[in-house]
């Protein structure tokens, strides 16, 4: 029985995001969207699986369910472990008709989505979020992808879900650093797209760092109606879309440095954002209290606004294969104020270092 509530995203396969809805009862939505009797391969980590997957099953009778199970950590978001899901859903009698459903946080929905999106050129997936980041952002949009050496994301696609099915009660158990990478990117969208979401973090930070769930709902909510609005206006980041990256070009630069171990994503974004705007800052697009407010806010949840002992011309070097760049000219997602981002494309490497040296200790 579906409870909640529901958001269409503009597509061009329109998928549904279902926020507030119960794990058990995505069996009961699957047999009216592709039918009973269909092939499951859910992929997950061996942590959720221990947490969740006794709920999941109980509403899959009328399914075959295969589980794989990849270990944790960004560094599993590789064409190794690509290649060994290939392997492993072959061995349980994968076909084009199965269905992936990707059950857990941003490395799981962007691995299990981009092996969906190749799988035999392509089958269909759902996501099912388990963080705050994978439920306001990842599992949104349909940008799915693995690492490489020279940077986040290198391989991917877009390739929306079939849906997402977000049960917010999965965060209980979810450890409160975890908690703080969501709230990174909710604070993203809050600083480029949402104001008003921005003053809402401020007012209710206390409760937020208390976990209260009812909180919680509406933070997710409202942090994911920006994710819809954005992808639902620019599924293929021509345009809009693009501020969604605020934070990431200097934040994927600190994670490909740190061959993406030692750093989460939610901190890469974090001192990104920070980054970013000590840039709009010498630009005019922020005044210097607007930067305060924001590092205020980050340090108040305990996320990094700053970083030890790095080498800014490496850094700028690994923004060199950001995908936003064109002809070799970085391009870059700043904040305008609060509520609104820009994209420049004429940063020099000059300001750029300004801006690095401004969040290296
Ligand atoms: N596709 C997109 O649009 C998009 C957007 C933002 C981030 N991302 C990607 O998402 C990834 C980061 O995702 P993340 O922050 O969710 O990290 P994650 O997926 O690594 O999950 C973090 C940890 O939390 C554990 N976990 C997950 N759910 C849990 C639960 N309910 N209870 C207890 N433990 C739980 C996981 O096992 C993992 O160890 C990065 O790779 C980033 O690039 C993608
Ligand atoms: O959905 C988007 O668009 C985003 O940029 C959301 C980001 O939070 C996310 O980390 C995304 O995976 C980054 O994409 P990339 O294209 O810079 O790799
Ligand atoms: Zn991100």
């Amino acid at each position: 029985m579906m409870q909640g509530q529901r958001i269409d995203v503009v597509s061009v396969k329109p998928y549904p995001v279902f926020l507030g809805a119960r794990l058990e009862d995505l069996g009961e939505y699957l047999t009216t969207r592709i039918g009973a009797g269909e092939h499951l391969l859910v992929i997950t980590h061996p942590n959720i699986a221990a947490d969740y997957m006794d709920t999941l099953k109980k509403g899959l009778g009328a399914f075959s369910v295969n589980t794989l199970i990849v270990p944790q950590g960004e560094d599993e978001k590789s064409l190794n472990r690509l290649s060994d899901l290939t392997s492993e859903a072959i061995a349980c009698g994968a076909d084009r008709k199965t269905v992936v459903l990707a059950l857990g946080g941003g490395v799981i929905g962007d691995l299990a989505g981009f092996f969906a999106s190749m799988f035999m050129r392509g089958i269909r997936y759902v996501q099912i979020p388990t963080t705050l980041l994978a439920m306001v952002d990842s599992s949104i949009g349909g940008k799915v992808a693995v690492n490489h050496a020279a940077g986040k994301n290198l391989l991917g696609d877009f390739y929306p879900p079939l849906a997402v099915w977000t049960d917010f009660s999965t965060l209980e158990t979810l450890p409160w650093e975890e908690m703080l990478n969501g709230l990174a990117e909710t604070i993203k969208h809050a600083v480029i797209a949402d104001g008003e979401l921005l003053s809402f973090i401020e007012k209710h930070q206390e409760e937020i760092k208390a976990r209260k769930p009812e909180l919680y709902k509406e933070l997710t909510s409202r942090s994911s109606a920006v994710k819809v609005r954005l992808v639902s206006e620019d599924e293929t980041e021509q345009g809009k879309r693009m501020f969604l990256n605020y934070g990431h070009s200097f934040g994927h630069a600190l994670e490909a440095e740190m061959a993406y171990q030692g750093i989460t994503h939610g901190q890469g974004v974090s001192i990104g954002m920070v980054a970013a705007a000590h840039l709009a800052h010498e630009r005019g697009f922020m005044n210097n209290g607007e930067v305060e407010r924001l590092i205020k806010l980050l340090k108040g949840f305990g996320l990094p606004v700053t970083i030890k002992n790095k080498d800014s011309q490496a850094l700028i070097n690994l923004m060199g294969a950001d995908k936003k760049n064109y002809k070799g000219q970085k391009v870059l997602v700043l904040p305008k104020g609060i509520g609104q981002g820009i994209v420049i494309r004429d940063a020099d490497n000059e300001e750029i270092l300004r801006a690095w040296n401004k969040v290296i200790e």
